[in-house]
């Protein structure tokens, strides 16, 4: 028997071009080539920080909003629980990380693509919008990472050796497996969702894919 077609990859599908922006993109593109810019790789984990610390509320809303949603019999909570207490483990390696690039994090100033996510993250939290709506963000975001960086760890990629502990970061398998967790929890939102609802998911997903592209080129320096 056929497996069902999910809706998300129904989305992925009608949206391979922009999907395909934000996860091989230029500046992915040029640690995958060993020709990486260092000062882009800088930029990019200065501002990466300050995404990553609004990132941790909008996960705890989304904690907030699978647990309220109350027939969890799917263990939707422990798997964003474990989004989160990677989030902490991540902040500690950011300080890491800047700290052996000479990346001074206190004096990083959100430049406007970044300023421009985080507020779009912050309007997810609010208890108005949807579990659907803030899980498929989650799903997307996270997957956008695993996906571009696992593309710099294949086999003929040249991704520099000083940069492969930041791409395993995202793109272990391990990380993998938990973004197929998220997709799987979307998938089952969306199939007893509302095509109000739907239709707000879908819109939501496009928007993290803008804010994405955005995000490389800011660090790519091409604002
Ligand atoms: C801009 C952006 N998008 C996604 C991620 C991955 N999620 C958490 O780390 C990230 N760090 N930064």
């Amino acid at each position: 028997m056929q497996a069902k077609i999910t809706v998300t990859e129904t989305w992925l599908r009608k949206h391979r071009h922009l999907y395909d922006g934000a996860t091989r993109h230029p500046f992915i593109r040029s640690i995958r080539d060993g020709n990486i810019n260092i000062s882009a790789f800088k930029t990019w984990l200065g501002q990466d920080y300050i995404f990553v610390r609004a990132f941790v509320p909008f996960v705890a809303s989304v904690l907030t909003k699978a647990y309220k949603g109350s027939d969890d019999g799917n263990g939707d909570v422990e798997v964003i629980l474990g989004g989160v207490a990677a989030l902490h483990d991540e902040i500690s390696w950011f300080k890491k990380e800047a700290f052996k690039w000479g990346v001074q994090l206190s004096s990083i100033v959100p430049q406007k693509a970044n300023q421009e996510y985080c507020r779009f993250l912050e309007s997810l939290i609010g208890p108005e919008v949807e579990y659907t709506v803030a899980a498929v963000a989650f799903w997307a975001i996270e997957t956008i990472y695993q996906q571009s960086f696992a593309h710099c760890l294949e086999d003929d990629s040249k991704t520099p050796p000083e940069l492969k502990e930041t791409c395993q970061r995202w793109g272990n398998e391990s990380f993998g497996e938990y973004c197929n967790s998220l997709r799987n929890i979307v998938d089952r939102q969306l199939e007893k969702a509302s095509d109000d609802v739907i239709t707000k998911a879908e819109a939501t997903l496009l928007r993290v894919l803008e804010h994405e592209v955005d995000f490389w080129n800011m660090s790519h320096g091409r604002t």
